[in-house]
């Protein structure tokens, strides 16, 4: 079943421009200067139910202006939208009792009041009776283990606890599509996998179609099936995940600082990156070997004193995706 329909959606912002000072001010009440910015130019694809989409792209490049069309926060300029069956801009209070949403940078919980509030005034909102309320509330309470700052107010919650709040309240009605904007921003490597694991287990428990923009290649690798990549307002590229796995998310990065500054040396399947005293940045392929193998053949040379381990970030994965497009 199709559950997200867009077709040559487009976003155009209409922006006035401003000189500098005084006479700026003054001249741009008198005849103001607009400008076009074309966020979204023409999109188009489909999302089936209990798909998981990660929604790809460089800072700037149209995703945020998207997903707030998809959720009805925004109107298209032109082009036709259907989420659920419902158009969003028209239906936009219909549809949000259909689905959940989740922007890293916006919290939807009540600053003052802790999360247990939060979660009274949502059953309020989406009229959810009483009973089928708390057991989906306690249930969500327990896998999300927020029962040690359920009463604590929101303005004293660490990032990641706030998060975890922001995910099980966005999963309080039920929805059936979850749109998560930057969900996992900010947020240190253990929450982030809490935060992963569980909307794998929601997407397989209940179904929920997950649509995610992160510029995080762990959250694309680890929790979507699907990745549709736009630049520029528009789609480049639609493909599985485990072909980005194959063809780009295939190497790690990794940064060491030994405890002797090392001669030159080959590890299989490794790249050094960069070398400075005894710092190190090595570029791993992990479809030819593990970081472990690589980090243990270091170890047999030098004593290793600190480690860090990264994915690569998005921007190089869009630009190796153009590259091997020949664009
Ligand atoms: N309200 C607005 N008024 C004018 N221009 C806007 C507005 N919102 C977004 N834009 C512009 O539209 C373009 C797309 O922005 P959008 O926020 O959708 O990008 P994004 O892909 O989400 O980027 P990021 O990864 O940096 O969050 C940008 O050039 C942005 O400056």
């Amino acid at each position: 079943m199709t559950v997200i329909q867009a077709e040559n959606l487009t976003k155009t912002f209409r922006v006035k421009r401003k000189a500098p000072g005084f006479w700026g001010s003054l001249q741009s009440l008198v005849k103001p200067d607009v400008v076009e910015k074309e966020a979204v130019r023409g999109i188009g694809f489909r999302v089936e139910k209990g798909e998981t989409v990660a929604f790809l792209g460089p800072n700037g490049a149209g995703k945020s202006t998207t997903i707030k069309m998809l959720t009805g926060i925004l109107h298209p300029t032109s082009g036709r939208l259907e989420v659920l069956g419902m158009v969003p801009q028209r239906e936009r209070a219909r549809l949000a009792f259909r689905i959940g949403t989740v922007f890293g940078q916006k919290s939807q919980l009540w600053y003052h009041l802790p999360p247990a509030d939060t979660f009274a005034l949502m059953a309020d909102i989406y009229e959810l009776p009483a009973k089928p309320f708390r057991e989906r509330r306690d249930e969500l309470v327990e896998m999300f283990g927020l029962e040690p700052y359920l009463h604590t107010p929101v303005r004293k919650l660490s990032l990641g606890e706030r998060m975890r709040c922001e995910m099980a309240v966005a999963l309080l009605h039920r929805p059936e599509i979850l749109f998560l904007d930057e969900p996992t921003i900010g947020m240190d490597v253990v929450v982030k996998q809490k935060i992963r694991e569980m909307m794998r287990l929601f997407n397989r428990k209940e179904g929920v179609t997950v649509f995610l923009t992160s510029h995080d290649t762990g959250d694309v690798e680890e929790l979507c099936d699907r990745a549709i990549i736009i630049n520029h307002g528009e789609v480049v590229m639609d493909v599985p995940v485990h072909q980005l796995k194959r063809d780009v998310l295939k190497y790690k990065i990794v940064h060491l600082k030994l405890g002797a500054e090392p001669d030159d040396f080959t590890l299989p399947g490794t790249e050094v990156l960069k070398q400075k005293g005894t710092g190190l940045k090595l570029k791993v392929d992990i479809l030819k070997t593990s970081v472990e193998a690589a980090i243990g053949r270091l170890l047999e040379r030098y004593p290793i004193l600190d480690i860090n381990v990264e994915d690569p970030s998005m921007e190089d994965v869009i630009t190796t995706l153009y590259e091997a497009k020949g664009g």
